[in-house]
């Protein structure tokens, strides 16, 4: 791949992947079982306490199993990030990589799971089934617009969390982004115009949540593979995509582009042209979203003009809009609590934190990680990053919170305090 050969990065990640050890996880026990008497308490006979506690009082599941820590990946890799429809095995890595995240920022344990199936209702009847193993469900690159039934079904179904990670994870990092972009231009989101390219799990919930949080419908226009989604359009439309269909007579993603504040692009390589990035308004927020290309890399639109403020998905660029600001920690909370779901206040909980820590002061051991970029509020520093150790405690207490007042935490934190200084302790920033 080019884009891999470029950065230096191709065999540097193959041999990554491949040494010490196949893939990225292994599995450990975490109790000692080095001896006969050992042997007896983990297995036959002394395992028999634990099922017959937990089969009297199932919710000792959390208290007996690793249940209430473990979260499944489940993916049946028909969008794996920008690489479209791979399939499940190939999607592997990447969901390896979405447990590792899970368990270095946050300690959550997480098995990846690539089920063969492009059925949705089969999807959710495997899916639906797994509920007595995990305390959470990510679901993770299942293309839209099957992906908005299999979320919404399993909710319904199940009584823990079920999250679509390229829906809201996304849709709540750009949040993040596009209210502290604002800010630093002195823009307001109940005035700012948007065009969105791409029109799947991502765009979708992105558009949802921003216009949960004040950004007017009419102030979108909307892109697909097949051009602007206009009212009237009958061809390649969708419920979801139909709710953000404009009356306005543009066309092409150049019409569109003129004289928006934001271009949110949430679909494939190198889609965001020059003349779209000349036509966007004054100090455009350009959150190029599609991995691992963008729809237009920074260096390109600083060539083109010098005011916008730019944001990728990737690790390589200041200001990454990526979910992995938000998975593990979102999930730590709704674990910790016992979720039985997601609620909008809980992801407007992770929005508000995420977005606030990076207006904070960044100590000096957090900004020796970020390879020399500035890491102090401004145009190259529009979120925190994802190794701020800071983020589980701000992010996690702040949707466990949520979930407490919203009434879904089965396991409500009795002392606040003691749970901030614990996660704390685990991010490290104690
Ligand atoms: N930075 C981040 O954190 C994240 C980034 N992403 C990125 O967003 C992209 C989409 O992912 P996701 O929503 O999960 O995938 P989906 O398959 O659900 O959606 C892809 C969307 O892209 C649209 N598209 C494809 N080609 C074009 C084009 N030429 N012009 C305009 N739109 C086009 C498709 O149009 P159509 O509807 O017509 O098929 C579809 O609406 C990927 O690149 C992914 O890596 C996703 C999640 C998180
Ligand atoms: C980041 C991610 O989840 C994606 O690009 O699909
Ligand atoms: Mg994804």
């Amino acid at each position: 791949m080019d884009y891999l050969e470029e950065a230096g990065l191709q065999q540097a990640a193959l041999d990554y992947h491949a040494y010490p050890n196949p893939g990225k996880l292994s599995v450990v026990p975490t109790k000692p079982l080095r001896t006969q008497s050992d042997l007896a308490l983990a297995y036959s006979p002394g395992v028999a306490a634990a099922c017959h506690a937990v089969a009297r009082a199932p919710h000792d599941a959390a208290r007996y199993t690793a249940r209430a820590n473990l979260v499944a990946i489940v993916t049946n890799g028909t969008a794996v990030l920008g690489l479209g429809n791979i399939g499940p095995l190939a999607a592997k890595p990447v969901m390896e990589g979405k447990a590792c995240l899970f368990k270095q920022f946050a300690g959550v344990d997480a098995f990846d799971l690539e089920l063969d199936e492009t059925d949705p209702d089969k999807l959710v009847d495997a899916i639906a089934m797994m509920e007595p193993t995990f305390g959470g469900i990510n679901l993770e690159d299942i293309k839209a617009p099957e992906c908005f039934y299999i979320e919404r079904v399993l909710s319904e179904r199940m009584r823990i969390p079920v999250f679509h990670d390229d829906q809201h994870g996304t849709a709540i990092v750009a949040a993040a982004a596009i209210r502290n972009g604002l800010r630093l231009v002195g823009k307001a989101l109940a005035q700012a115009t948007l065009v969105c390219s791409g029109a799947g799990a991502a765009a979708i919930a992105c558009l949802d949540l921003l216009v949960a949080l004040g950004l007017p419908r009419q102030n979108i226009v909307l892109l697909d593979s097949r051009g602007v989604v206009f009212e009237g359009r009958d061809a390649h439309m969708e419920p979801n995509k139909a709710r953000y269909a404009t009356g306005r007579a543009v066309r092409s993603l150049e019409e569109a582009a003129q004289g928006r504040d934001i271009f949110l692009g949430c679909s494939a390589a190198g889609l965001l042209s020059a003349a779209a990035v000349r036509a966007l308004a004054p100090q455009p927020l350009i959150l190029a979203l599609a991995n691992p290309e963008p729809e237009i890399r920074p260096e390109a639109v600083a060539a083109i003009r010098g005011d916008a403020i730019v944001a990728t998905g990737r690790s390589d660029y200041p200001n990454q809009v990526n979910n992995v600001l938000c998975f593990p920690f979102l999930f730590r909370a709704a674990l910790d609590v016992g979720a039985t779901r997601i609620t909008h206040a809980m992801k407007a909980a992770c929005v508000d934190a995420i977005a606030n820590l990076a207006l904070q002061d960044v100590p000096a051991a957090i900004s020796q990680l970020s390879a020399g970029r500035q890491m102090a509020f401004g145009r190259d520093y529009i979120l925190p990053a994802p190794f701020d150790p800071r983020l589980l405690e701000w992010v996690a207490a702040a949707v466990a919170q949520a979930a407490m007042d919203d009434g879904v935490a089965t396991r409500p934190i009795e002392d606040m305090n003691r749970y901030r200084q614990a996660l704390r302790r685990l991010g490290g920033a104690a």
